[in-house]
């Protein structure tokens, strides 16, 4: 049987010593799009960070494709995982172009040319985003909305087999937010698995095969769209009522998705 993509295994995580969360126990299969939901401050940047091995494991493991990854390279989990953090601003005047080349640092090696081959995939890559455009210009004077489509641009050149987006679409206009969502839709057909966070459930409606809800450090519900983003689920989970709830999200639905009574 094919191993889950990202597994983790009575996990707790935190910043030093005292844990924010634990006993996570959590799996995404290949070619599965996971919506992470929950209020600001709950951990879900915390969790990506730590399951990426930017922060350190408090207790239990996390595992990528069936191995623990204790104890692996960057380079050989930049190889299965590539991340999009939330879009930052960004300090050396690399060009568009370069920063996405980075992506495939992974694959050929830190001391090595990029080939031809890499720089097709890192122009197929701005491409696909609608960003081809933007191939010379410098990253640190281009908009934020714009930085963060070469971050993706960036995490696709990887060619992982996860995707980790913490709010890929925090920061971009309503065209590209669509873009992105239906780009994301095409990579799980490619057989990516995608792990996301959003504080916009009609975005994880649109865009998930999985949504899980998050806060204090747990994943407290983790189900089938329809399942999760009900009014009495986001009611409580963000401490609002099922009525504000109600009214804030069903102008936004399709009727055809028919999750709201
Ligand atoms: N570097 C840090 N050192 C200590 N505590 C931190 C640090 N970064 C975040 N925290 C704390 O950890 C908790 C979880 O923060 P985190 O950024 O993971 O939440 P989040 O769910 O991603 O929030 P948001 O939706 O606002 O981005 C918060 O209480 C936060 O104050």
């Amino acid at each position: 049987m094919t191993p889950p993509v990202i597994e983790t295994r009575a996990l707790a995580i935190g910043h030093g010593r005292q844990p924010l969360g634990r006993d996570i126990a959590f799996s995404l299969a290949a070619g599965e799009v996971l919506c992470l939901l929950g209020p600001n401050g709950s951990g879900k940047t915390t969790f990506f960070r730590t399951l990426l091995g930017l922060l350190p494991v408090l207790a239990g493991e996390v595992r990528v494709c069936g191995e623990a990854v204790a104890g692996w390279s960057r380079a050989a989990f930049a190889r299965q995982v590539g991340y999009v953090p939330q879009a930052h601003a960004g300090v050396f005047p690399f060009t568009v172009a370069e920063v996405v080349l980075m992506g495939r640092l992974a694959r050929i090696g830190r001391f090595s040319a990029p080939s031809r081959q890499d720089r097709d995939i890192a122009a197929d890559c701005l491409d696909m985003l609608g960003i081809l455009p933007l191939h010379d210009r410098v990253y640190t004077a281009i908009s934020g909305g714009e930085r963060q489509l070469v971050l993706i641009a960036r995490a696709l050149a990887q060619q992982p087999a996860l995707l980790v987006m913490d709010e890929p679409t925090a920061s971009l206009d309503f065209g590209n937010q669509i873009r992105v969502l239906d780009h994301i839709g095409r990579l799980r057909g490619q057989g990516m698995a995608v792990l996301m966070s959003t504080h916009q459930p009609e975005h994880a409606l649109r865009v998930a095969d999985r949504i899980a809800l998050f806060n204090a450090g747990q994943v407290i519900a983790d189900g089938p769209p329809a399942a999760m983003i009900t009014p009495a689920r986001l009611a409580s989970l963000y401490g609002v009522s099922e009525s504000a709830v109600s009214a804030s999200l069903s102008p936004l639905l399709s009727p055809e998705r028919n999750v709201l009574p």
